[in-house]
């Protein structure tokens, strides 16, 4: 029988769906050398952010050679040694397509909390603060949004913004995008210079250093808003404090942080940020349609190994 090993939260329809085929489903996170132990007997194993499958645990769960297929229940594939894995005849698969909506549902919530206040009033006003002088914001309208990567959640966002009537320029590392032209390609640093708020929807490549520090937030128009829906490690939380300290940023949302889950007190406690727990893909619809995109790659895996005839059921 087809073993499967889910370590985080998954979808209960999904869950429901997949023991539709017959399959051992185990729900319980394991981490470390103890996953890899786990995996000597698993055909396909399911994990969100938690889990970082390095060489060794592959390594490790190779010793059965059992485990066919990965999958990264989410977008971001940096914490999976993708290459290795690939090499050593195991499949990788995320679920890119089912969060793009909510994340760029946070962004556009927080650039909003960010130019009216609406963080730091949250916090004051339980204090009995009533600082309706100090937090005078700013409309977003006619402001110029910087996007730094337009795929799937950079031009979710772009599109939403623009209906706000936000200016918006970008850069992507695939260059000008021809279906885009209501917004304006620009390099790196033109848009680091010109955006007055600046958010990022790039992958975090393995071994890749900061996108932004101290250099890149000196070349930002003072009184910037910055937004980090990404990878914590994509920017420099140090360089980041300091620029929220000397006022190069006016403001910052953060969903992600450099060593998640540990939280950065300086950083989350500042008053001009607006954190969140790593929630973009937290909603309701977007688990749902990462379930059903998880149940999907599981059936074509089965039919494929010919595990299960094609049912032709509707997942
Ligand atoms: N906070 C959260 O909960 C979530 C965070 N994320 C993060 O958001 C990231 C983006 O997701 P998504 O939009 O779906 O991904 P996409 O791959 O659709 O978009 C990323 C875009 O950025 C481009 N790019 C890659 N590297 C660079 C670079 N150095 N400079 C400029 N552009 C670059 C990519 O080009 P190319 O295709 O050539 O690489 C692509 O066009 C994910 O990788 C993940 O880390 C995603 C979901 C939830
Ligand atoms: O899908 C992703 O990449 C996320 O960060 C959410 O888990």
């Amino acid at each position: 029988m087809c073993k499967i090993l889910v370590t985080d939260g998954m979808n209960r329809n999904a869950v429901n769906n997949l023991r539709k085929f017959n399959v051992d489903v185990e729900h319980k996170f394991y981490d470390g050398m103890e996953l890899g132990d786990k995996l000597k007997d698993k055909d396909i194993l399911v994990i969100r952010s938690k889990n970082v499958i390095t060489k060794e645990i592959i390594d490790k769960a190779c010793e059965g050679n059992t485990l066919k297929l990965i999958i990264r229940s989410g977008v971001g594939l940096d914490n999976i040694d993708v290459e290795y894995a690939n090499k050593k005849g195991i499949k990788v698969f995320n679920t890119p397509n089912s969060s793009t909506r909510s994340v760029a549902e946070l962004t556009i919530g927080q650039i909003i909390t960010l130019s009216r206040f609406i963080n730091i009033s949250n916090i004051t006003m339980r204090d009995g603060q009533w600082n309706k002088t100090k937090y005078v914001g700013t409309e977003i309208f006619g402001k110029t949004l910087g996007i730094i990567g337009l795929g799937r959640i950079g031009k979710t966002v772009a599109k939403m913004a623009y209906d706000l009537g936000m200016n918006i320029i970008y850069y992507d590392i695939l260059g000008e995008m021809k279906s885009c032209k209501d917004y304006t390609f620009c390099n790196f640093e033109e848009v680091l210079k010109n955006a007055d708020f600046l958010t990022i929807h790039i992958p975090l490549e393995r071994n890749q250093g900061y996108l932004i520090g101290t250099k890149e937030f000196n070349m930002m128009k003072d009184r910037v808003y910055f937004i980090n829906h990404a990878r914590g490690g994509l920017v420099c939380e140090n360089a980041l404090i300091k620029a929220l300290d000397n006022g190069k940023v006016e403001a910052a949302a953060l969903d992600v942080y450099e060593k998640e889950p540990k939280v950065n007190l300086e950083l989350v406690n500042h008053p001009m940020v607006s954190p969140t727990p790593h929630l973009g893909a937290s909603t309701v619809e977007a688990q749902e349609r990462i379930g059903k995109e998880i149940v999907k790659i599981i059936y074509n895996f089965l039919v494929e190994e010919e595990i299960i005839d094609d049912m032709k059921i509707a997942l």
